[in-house]
């Protein structure tokens, strides 16, 4: 009996060694060190993951502990936490983000798919010269100038969609609308009618990507063996549904090879002269082709595909999720829609949404801008790993801590924002004096630095778009059967649930 005792016993006490110890002895003397700079949000094994799911839990809000948190103490320019057995810093103060951002190098992003044959090779995760090669490349299809050309296509796709999508369950609704607009910004015409898995392939896209992004919040096997075995996960003792996500990621990465294989062959015989014409796969092709012929290959057909999962990854979801927030404040605040329906029918009348009156939609703009500024999808970046010792104003970085930037932890700040915590999209009328103490790192809902959002023009048209196009054609009403509104997470803060708003169309 003795030795089994001392076994449990030894082995309780690795536990707790490990899981408490381990991370807690670090943030400890990093509070000393840094006083009221810190708040201590230590929660065993799940970390700030925990934290946010006791938020959603106790006050229907995943932000409202942190929020509440940094704003009874201004002062706090980080929050300490931990992640399984590591510490976890949550950078909050905008001088420290900024520091982070600019040393971007610094830091390696942690992937949020664990499958490294779909996403690894393309924007966001890509690091060193090809991170710069590929950033300067895409950079210059994502201007305003060059995404104008897809204005019409972006109102065909919300029209068809609105119309027959039976708009049950809001981020569906908005993402088979974003998902669509990001898979013909890529593919063009060559993606008519194209399905996989039997469904559209955006449906097809979002299921699978959507089940991947939230399994680890789903259960405690996942969550622990994403935490310990990262981006291998799915290698490592796979279970009945890793398998099968990864025979789906093996049939979807074939259906796409065999898209992209096809438009080589189509631009080898015909190539695009007009480069204003051409979708983002033409340019990354025509590319291809050129790299060839001068025999100096730097993109391969793994790039271009991993590319377009980024894209779709960083694309659809995020826009999705703004542009179904803003209709939720549009249906709690029947007056902010009145108004918003003025300026729509003002600027646009009956027309498709265009350059010239794109930007004449200064309210709608306002309700996007104080969407991001109180409720970004976004609410922290990607996890970070510390590659190696570092300081970062007065904290002192271990190589292999875990770390995020908190980039909307000021916007909730009175110091920054008038009356901070109070959805007001009238603030954003006065363009001049929105943001008070501002450094350039208080208002940034799309990241800042080198890496900022590359998609972020693209962003804010197509969330212009869609709430123009639907405020015109339905009136947007809170569902009476639905009896309390969150602030959840899916992988995104999401208002949840699904079926909150019902769409009741307008008498034209
Ligand atoms: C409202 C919608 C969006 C929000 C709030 C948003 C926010 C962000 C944020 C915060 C980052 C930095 C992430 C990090 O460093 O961990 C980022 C990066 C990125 N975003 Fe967006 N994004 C949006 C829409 C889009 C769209 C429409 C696209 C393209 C179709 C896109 C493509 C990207 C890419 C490729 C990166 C990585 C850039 C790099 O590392 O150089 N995003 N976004």
């Amino acid at each position: 009996m003795e030795p089994i005792l001392i076994a449990i016993f030894s082995l309780i006490m690795l536990m707790v060694y490990f899981l408490i110890i381990k991370p807690l002895v670090p943030l400890l003397l990093l509070k000393l060190q840094l006083g009221d700079k810190a708040i201590l949000m230590f929660y065993p094994i799940f970390g700030f993951l925990g934290v946010l799911t006791k938020s959603i839990q106790i006050n229907n809000d995943l932000m409202h502990s942190i929020n509440h948190a940094l704003r009874k103490n201004p002062k706090a320019k980080v929050i300490l936490s931990n992640h399984l057995t590591k510490p976890f810093i949550m950078l909050t103060g905008s001088e420290y983000i900024k520091d982070s951002f600019l040393d971007h190098h610094d830091y390696e992003k942690m992937n949020p798919f664990m499958i490294p044959s779909f996403l690894q090779k393309g924007l966001v995760m890509s690091e060193g010269e090809s991170w710069k090669r590929q950033r300067k490349f895409l950079g210059t299809a994502f201007t305003f100038e060059k995404l104008k050309s897809r204005l019409p296509m972006m109102n065909k796709v919300i029209e068809y969609i609105s119309e027959n999508d039976d708009k049950s369950h809001l981020n569906d609704f908005m993402a088979r609308i974003t998902g669509e607009v990001v898979i013909r910004s890529f593919f063009g015409e060559l993606v008519e009618g194209f399905q996989l898995e039997g469904k559209d392939a955006q449906v097809a896209l979002i299921q699978l990507t959507g089940e991947i992004s939230i399994m680890q919040l789903q259960s405690a096997y996942y969550f622990i063996k994403y935490l310990l075995f990262k981006d291998r996960m799915f290698e490592v003792f796979p279970c009945k549904k890793e398998k099968e996500i990864l025979r789906r990621v093996e049939n979807i990465r074939m259906k796409l090879n065999e898209l992209i294989l096809k438009r080589i062959q189509q631009l080898k015989e015909n190539p695009v002269q007009d480069q204003e014409k051409m979708v983002f796969l033409d340019l990354y092709v025509t590319e291809y082709l050129k790299q060839q012929k001068q025999n100096e290959q730097q993109i391969d057909l793994e790039e271009i595909l991993h590319q377009f999962i980024t894209l779709f990854f960083a694309g659809t979801d995020t826009t999705a999720t703004t542009s179904g927030t803003c209709l939720y404040y549009l249906a709690k605040y029947p007056e902010i829609q009145s108004e918003i329906l003025e300026e729509v029918n003002q600027v646009v009348g009956n027309a498709d949404i265009n350059e010239d009156n794109l930007n004449k939609l200064t309210k709608v703009n306002a309700l996007i801008q104080e969407v991001l500024r109180l409720r970004n999808p976004a609410f922290v970046t990607l996890f970070r790993t510390v590659k190696r010792d570092k300081q970062v104003q007065d904290i002192k970085l271990k190589k292999g801590w875990a770390l995020v930037q908190m980039q909307n932890a000021s916007s909730i700040q009175d110091s920054h924002f008038d009356n901070a915590t109070e959805f007001n999209y009238k603030r954003w009328f006065d363009k001049g004096n929105v943001v008070k103490n501002d450094n350039g790192y208080i208002n940034i809902p799309f990241a800042a630095g080198p890496r900022n959002c590359i998609g972020q023009h693209m962003a804010l048209m197509e969330a212009k778009i869609i709430i123009a196009l639907l405020v015109r054609k339905y009136k947007i009403l809170l569902n009476p059967d639905v009896q309390e509104v969150r602030f959840g997470v899916k992988f995104l803060q999401t208002v949840e649930p699904d079926n909150c708003l019902f769409f009741k169309k307008r008498i034209q």
